[in-house]
């Protein structure tokens, strides 16, 4: 593996270039609360979206944020404060770990899973600020435990816990979105199949001596149906643009952060939108993120639901498939995946 960024972080008086923003200096870290501007990202309670006498008026609450912001947050999802602080914790042990001890899940060459950090394919690319570890959770008989870390003691467990719980989470999501929009309730688990996956990414970026000019993130949009963000407690970082404005998404220690992925951005037509999202760094402190991304089935056909085409709101986007593999061709060209799908 490359120099890790924690590495770099460490020895940081001479910066690689390929990290370094040449239009930075420009704030990157100074975008706007919602707050500030009276706009908010929406929350969404899960207990509010299942009892039926409140309902409707969350489900237009969700179809509002999705169809604005593409992003919102969640509260009374069915964790504990106290587990979600056991993710984080196992996740920042980790990262806490010697070298050796995290070079043992480090990503092969040419793989996708494990311990690591961005893949350089270019000279031209800006590199971001972080290193991860990236683990496929779902379905079970394909988790490949070789690549999992094997400290802390309890990563392995705590791991699937959560993600046994977003599995279930996922499906209360996706169930609320297709109500919001009319739709079957299980409209969207069908089209993102039986053979649907789970990825999970730890984000880990160091404290950076130039956050003016460094990225923890570039700006993307995600290639999942959706995407579910635990976020650091304390340092912020998340931004969201909206209106060629950068939003920063504040924090709600308990609240996990789910974003649409371009993968529903099609199969709702485009009326739920896949934002582009960024992370921005800073000197002092690090901060950690667990993210974990759902996956349609990579064989099956992604396209706009026939009921939400016609003839005020024609269809947007052409048919997919293997959505994941697209999207990093042209991720490395600095395009936005989405494109080749819009027609
Ligand atoms: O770390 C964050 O706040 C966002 C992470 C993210 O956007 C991603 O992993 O795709
Ligand atoms: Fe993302």
């Amino acid at each position: 593996m490359a120099e890790s960024v924690q590495e770099l972080s460490l020895s940081s008086e001479n910066l690689p270039n390929n990290y370094i923003h040449d239009h930075g200096g420009i704030g990157f870290r100074d975008a706007l609360l919602p707050s500030e501007s009276n706009i908010h990202i929406p929350v969404v309670d899960i207990l509010n979206l299942t009892s039926p006498s409140t309902s409707q008026q969350e489900l237009r609450k969700l179809h509002s944020a999705l169809s604005s912001w593409g992003f919102f947050q969640v509260i009374n999802h069915g964790m504990t404060s106290l587990f979600l602080d056991k993710v984080r914790e196992v996740s920042k042990q980790f990262f806490q770990l010697p070298k050796e001890e995290k070079l043992k899940c480090a990503r092969e060459p040419n793989g996708l899973e494990g311990y690591g950090n961005d893949v350089k394919f270019s000279e031209k690319q800006r590199l971001d600020w972080t290193d991860r570890v990236y683990l496929k959770v779902h379905p079970e008989h394909q988790r490949n435990f070789n690549a999992w870390p094997q400290k802390p003691n309890d990563f392995r467990s705590t791991v699937l816990q959560y993600s046994e719980n977003l599995r279930q989470l996922n499906e209360v999501i996706l169930r609320a979105m297709a109500k919001s929009l009319n739709l079957e309730e299980d409209c969207f688990l069908k089209e993102c199949g039986d053979r649907d996956s789970m990825f999970i990414r730890f984000n880990y970026y160091p404290p950076c001596p130039i956050p003016d000019h460094v990225l923890g993130l570039k700006p993307h949009a995600d290639g999942s149906s959706i995407t579910f963000l635990l976020q650091d407690k304390e340092v912020e970082g998340l931004q969201v643009l909206k209106d060629n404005q950068w939003f920063k998404v504040p924090i709600i220690p308990d609240a996990l952060v789910i974003n649409v992925g371009d993968q529903i951005e099609i199969m709702s037509n485009g009326i739920f939108q896949s934002p582009v999202h960024r992370v921005v760094i800073n000197a002092e402190r690090e901060r950690l993120t667990v993210a974990m991304f759902c996956i349609p089935d990579s064989e099956k056909e992604i396209k706009p639901v026939e009921k939400l085409v016609n003839e005020s709101r024609p269809i947007l986007y052409r048919p997919v498939k293997d959505y994941v593999g697209i999207y990093f061709q042209y991720y490395q060209q600095g395009k936005r995946p989405i494109e080749a799908s819009k027609i």
